[in-house]
């Protein structure tokens, strides 16, 4: 990988190479853009196959943030960060090295706790630097607000798809029952809604087959089956060239960061099948919306509206997609993209009148 041409293509601002010998550490921090406020992104922790899939991940995550905070309309940047290690190889050490680097951006990058963090992990790189939010003991963490989002993308994907209002009976596959995933899986059986059911941990699947009377199918039988709406709450990459064809859903609106593998390619074969695919970044913005306001002082009317934008939004994506004969995603990003331009006309109007 060409590195300043990937960055230049992408828009990045920033891209940090965060190391130190001891205590050993190896991250990431992707600073995508600030241009309507300083960049806000969870820090995950994952053994990459090598350095690049690292930076891939925090390059495509922290693109992702500016555009859900975009679309979401809040004033906030993107940014992303990984750490690269194993989560069995998690030390004290490590996260307030980690802390350090974050705290020497001053602000510049806020961040919090994502794949492989656990509170515990957030609250000691918090012993580092006051650029952390979401720490579960202050807002319950951010999981429910982001299921709350995803169920009101599927009702807004339902009733610009299927012309429905109501989604009882309607079925729907659900790939990953953890924070996320557990929640969308309770408000859709209290709207009705018929649940399959996947997720890695048997011990989960079968809870939520006690408890909401969930089928429960193997990981790689949740793809083929015969539903409404595909909801993937576990990976990114999961929509790719051989899962794509295996779709009889006819919406796709899950949490899942990253779903599309290639995102022209595989947004492209979504839509030439027909199916309506909800932007990633669009409807998982409730996590970002809920630290956001944990942030600068938690009102929960104001979290709650800005939450229910995600229906109307996601409702003028997919007018826009189809009045432009693009896809969704496309339809996404040129929304965040005319709204990071304009303010940035205003911030050089301000500049210029000074
Ligand atoms: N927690 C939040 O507020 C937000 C989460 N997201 C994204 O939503 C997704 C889910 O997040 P959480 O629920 O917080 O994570 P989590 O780690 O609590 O849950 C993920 C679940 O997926 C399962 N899983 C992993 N591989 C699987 C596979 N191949 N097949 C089926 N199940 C599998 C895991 O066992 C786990 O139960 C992630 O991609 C995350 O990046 C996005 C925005 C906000
Ligand atoms: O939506 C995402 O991918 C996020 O990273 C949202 C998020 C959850 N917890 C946080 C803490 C600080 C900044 C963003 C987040």
């Amino acid at each position: 990988m060409n590195l300043f041409d990937t960055v230049e293509e992408m828009g990045h601002e920033q891209v940090l190479f965060c190391h130190g010998k001891d205590p050993h550490i190896k991250a990431i921090i992707a600073i995508h853009d600030t241009s309507l406020g300083p960049a806000m992104g969870a820090t995950r922790m994952l053994p990459y196959v090598n350095e690049e899939a690292a930076l891939k991940d925090a390059l495509r995550l922290s693109r992702g943030m500016t555009y859900k905070a975009a679309c979401a309309n809040i004033p906030v940047g993107g940014g992303k960060a990984v750490i690269i290690a194993d989560p069995a190889d998690k030390t004290e050490e490590l996260f307030r090295a980690y802390g350090r680097f974050v705290e020497r951006l001053q602000g510049r990058f806020i961040t919090g706790q994502d794949v492989n963090l656990t509170p515990e992990n957030v609250r000691t790189i918090s012993q580092e630097t006051n650029y952390v939010v979401g720490v579960e003991e202050k807002s319950g963490g951010p999981a429910p607000i982001t299921a709350q989002g995803v169920f009101l993308g599927i009702k807004a994907a339902v009733k610009f798809h299927l012309q429905s209002e109501n989604l009882e009976g309607l079925k729907v596959a659900v790939q990953g029952l953890g924070n996320v995933g557990r929640n969308v899986c309770q408000l859709l059986h209290e709207n009705g809604a018929e649940l399959f059911v996947t997720d890695i941990s048997q011990e989960k699947a079968e809870e939520v087959k006690r408890t909401l009377g969930a089928t429960v199918v193997a990981p790689d039988e949740i793809y083929s089956l015969n539903v409404d709406v595909f909801s993937p709450c576990a990976l990114g990459g999961i929509l790719n060239s051989q899962t794509i064809h295996r779709l009889s859903a006819s919406i796709i609106a899950g949490a899942a960061n990253n779903q599309l593998a290639q995102e022209q390619i595989h947004g492209q074969m979504i839509t030439e099948k027909g199916i309506l695919y909800c932007p990633d970044y669009v409807i998982n913005a409730g996590g970002l919306i809920n630290v956001y306001n944990e942030m600068i002082g938690y009102n929960e009317e104001k979290a709650l509206k800005q939450l229910h934008n995600i229906y109307d939004t996601l409702l003028e994506i997919f007018a826009r997609a189809q009045k432009q004969e693009i896809t969704t995603n496309e339809a996404a990003k040129q929304l965040a993209e005319e709204r990071i331009m304009s303010a940035r006309k205003i911030k050089n109007q301000i500049i210029v009148s000074c």
